[in-house]
């Protein structure tokens, strides 16, 4: 029987618990000897791998973060690592690799299959929602809804008090959790990376509005603007109201994975155990236009992530 050996890696995602439970099963019905790497990388490096067991799958589908636990490694870097990696790989008989994970680990493996032609696919999974080529990564759905449920609650003290608040989301260099989480939480103010912004005309229209009975005001800023400080700043000095800035930070990695990070994991796991059965070798499962399929690790690693036109149009005006 061939080994295939399933592992999560880079930050944690919710969904990852299920793309590993459906990867397993399906594995397991396609005549495969499926094995578990855990801590990711390091767990490759250092020879944390077994055969999965049902007990190991069973009851995580609605766990958050990884159960495989997770990690980002230096060593994977060194060619050395690499080798003790195959090697480990080598002894118990793995020629398949599937990896849940981001960017980064599809770079990892790529270079590892550069080095020893081990085949791998490859899941997106990251709350950051930055991986070209496919519109989904697992994850992002949950985590949406978490800075949903944060917005909300904010909003119950910021009314109250007549207060603004500034709300700091994840995503590296990705606007997508700001943008989305602003428009879904109806905020005044939206500051990504992806759109210039203007807060002379933001000033502008936000004075109107409080003299127009607006009491209160919510502003979404994605970590990559590193603009959230100086906002809080500038709302007290410029429209003279008591600000305040909520850094959501970890609690947008965690929490069970919505119904659509479930369907999503399950769809991804398949389309990747089919996608190694077929005889690719480094694929990244993605999810375009409402379908889902497969790209080049090349093309991946060498585009840059465009956001969704629609999402940028509707946010354009929150940030002027
Ligand atoms: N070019 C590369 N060669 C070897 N290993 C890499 C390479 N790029 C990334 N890695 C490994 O992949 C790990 C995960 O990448 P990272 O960017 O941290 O997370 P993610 O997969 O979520 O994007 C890194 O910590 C590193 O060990
Ligand atoms: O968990 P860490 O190491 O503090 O990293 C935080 C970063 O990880 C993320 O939560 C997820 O990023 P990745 O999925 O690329 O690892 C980013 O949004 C955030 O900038
Ligand atoms: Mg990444």
């Amino acid at each position: 029987m061939e080994g295939i050996a399933i592992m999560t890696s880079g930050g944690d995602a919710a969904g990852m618990n299920p793309a590993v439970k459906s990867a397993v099963d399906y594995s397991i019905k396609q005549g495969l000897k499926p094995f578990l790497i855990r801590n990711g990388l390091r767990g490759m490096i250092d020879g944390d791998i077994a055969e999965a067991t049902r007990e190991d799958v069973s009851g995580i589908l609605h766990r958050g973060g990884t159960v495989l636990r997770s990690s980002r490694s230096k060593r994977f870097f060194e060619y050395e690592y690499r080798k003790q990696a195959y090697d480990n790989l080598q002894k118990l008989g793995i020629n398949k690799l599937i990896v849940i994970g981001g960017d980064g680990s599809f770079a990892a493996l790529n270079q590892f299959y550069a080095d020893f032609g081990v085949p791998f696919a490859g899941i997106p999974a990251t709350i950051d929602n930055d991986i070209p080529g496919t519109d989904y990564c697992l994850g992002v759905d949950t985590a949406l809804n978490m800075i949903r449920d944060s917005i909300d609650s904010i909003r119950d003290t910021a009314t109250s008090f007549s207060r603004a608040f500034v709300i700091e989301t994840m995503g590296r260099h990705c606007g997508y959790l700001a943008m989305v989480s602003a428009l879904s939480s109806g905020a005044e103010i939206c500051i990504v990376p992806e759109l210039e912004y203007d807060l002379d005309a933001i000033g502008e229209r936000l004075r109107k509005d409080m003299k127009d009975g607006r009491g209160y005001i919510l502003a979404i800023v994605a970590e990559g603007t590193n603009m959230a400080e100086y906002l809080t700043r500038w709302i007290k000095v410029n429209l003279n109201m008591e600000a305040r800035l909520t850094v959501l930070g970890h609690v947008q990695r965690g929490g069970s994975p919505t119904v659509r990070d479930r369907i999503m994991a399950y769809k991804f796991a398949v389309a990747a155990v089919d996608s190694l059965q077929a005889g690719n070798t480094n694929k990244i499962m993605i999810y375009k236009d409402g379908v889902l399929g497969t790209e080049d690790i090349e093309t991946v690693n060498s585009t840059k992530v465009e956001l969704n036109d629609q999402i940028l149009q509707l946010c354009e005006h929150l940030s002027k």
